[in-house]
């Protein structure tokens, strides 16, 4: 089997474009933070560095292609990443787009703790958020704030910088174009800790998110709200290393335009989730076309890796 150049995207990946250059053939340094132990929360084991056992990630390549990585823990400034790409299944098995590639087994049916919910914004309520989004500056792509980013986005609540993987400023109150939105979801959030930031996404064609685990600096819910386009979600339960793959540790997961998906407990701490750079999605029989996707990323801050005084 040829050996492939492997992009990954790891452990605070919110941007998933904190990406590491690794060939399966390599061991890779990527920068790890200890995690925040939420009592209320407790981090599975396989995500716990001081844990027994090394967990393995399953992610995408750029070619959409699965591979799985093993991650050792052995030092306590850094995560070892090395790829395992004895697993490797192509998702596309035809040029023919209409018709179903095969793929590696996925349940279509969530994980423990995630939810999605259809429908979560009217038509015109999701018209009016493009609207006032596209009217604001835009960071990514070379500008503004996380220039590195690939992809384009927008911060509202808490500036959280991708390259240092922390919280780096406090914008005060979320815009008030999020607060119908914000009122829907925060009975989802623990009641004393609602929402309080909201980073926008936008994915053009050909562009995804690597599978990762939202970095613990957010609190234990995250919803993420999909504007304009379907897409597939990919989520993969984190599994240790040397732990056999059952067919029910992947979830492949159709997200409609105007829905949210809901990540708590374990589906939050103990799995992956990534959007593959595909431009057509393959939900058991059903077809998902993408276009332009703009995505609202709904957390709390506060009181998990950042407090303000
Ligand atoms: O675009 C999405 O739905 C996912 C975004 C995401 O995973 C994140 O912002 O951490
Ligand atoms: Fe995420």
């Amino acid at each position: 089997m040829s050996r492939t150049m492997t992009m990954v995207s790891i452990g605070t990946g919110e941007g998933g474009d904190a990406k590491v250059a690794a060939s399966d053939a390599a061991r890779t340094e990527v920068e790890h933070h200890p995690p925040f132990q939420d009592p209320h929360h407790p981090l599975p084991s396989t995500m716990n560095p001081h844990g027994p056992s090394a967990p393995t990630i399953g992610f995408v390549d750029d070619n959409g292609r699965p591979h799985r990585a093993s991650i050792a823990t052995d030092r306590a400034s850094s995560t070892s990443i090395s790829l395992d790409n004895a697993s490797i299944q192509p998702t596309k098995s035809s040029g023919d787009s209409s018709i179903p590639p095969k793929v590696k087994a996925a349940t279509h049916t969530p994980p423990p703790g995630l939810t999605v919910i259809p429908e979560i914004l009217t038509v015109e309520e999701e018209e009016a958020l493009i609207r006032e989004v596209d009217a604001r500056p835009w960071s990514g792509k070379g500008a503004g704030l996380n220039p590195e980013l690939r992809r384009r986005t927008q911060q509202y609540g808490y500036i959280f910088s991708y390259r240092l993987r922390q919280v780096t400023e406090d914008l005060g109150e979320l815009p008030e174009i999020f607060k119908p939105l914000l009122e829907r979801v925060a009975h989802l959030f623990p009641s004393d800790e609602p929402p309080d930031s909201v980073i926008v996404n936008e994915y053009e064609v050909g562009q995804g998110i690597m599978p990762h685990v939202d970095s613990l600096k957010f609190g234990p819910v995250v919803i993420s709200v999909s504007l304009l386009s379907p897409c597939a979600l990919h989520v993969c339960r984190v599994r240790k290393k040397g732990e056999e793959a059952e067919s029910a540790d992947d979830h492949t997961l159709a997200l409609h335009r105007r829905s949210a998906v809901v990540l708590s407990g374990e589906s939050r701490y103990g799995y992956t989730h990534g959007i593959s750079k595909d431009e057509i999605d393959w939900v058991d029989e059903e077809r998902l076309v993408r276009s332009r996707r703009i995505s609202l990323t709904i957390r709390r801050i506060q009181g998990y890796g950042w407090t303000v005084e």
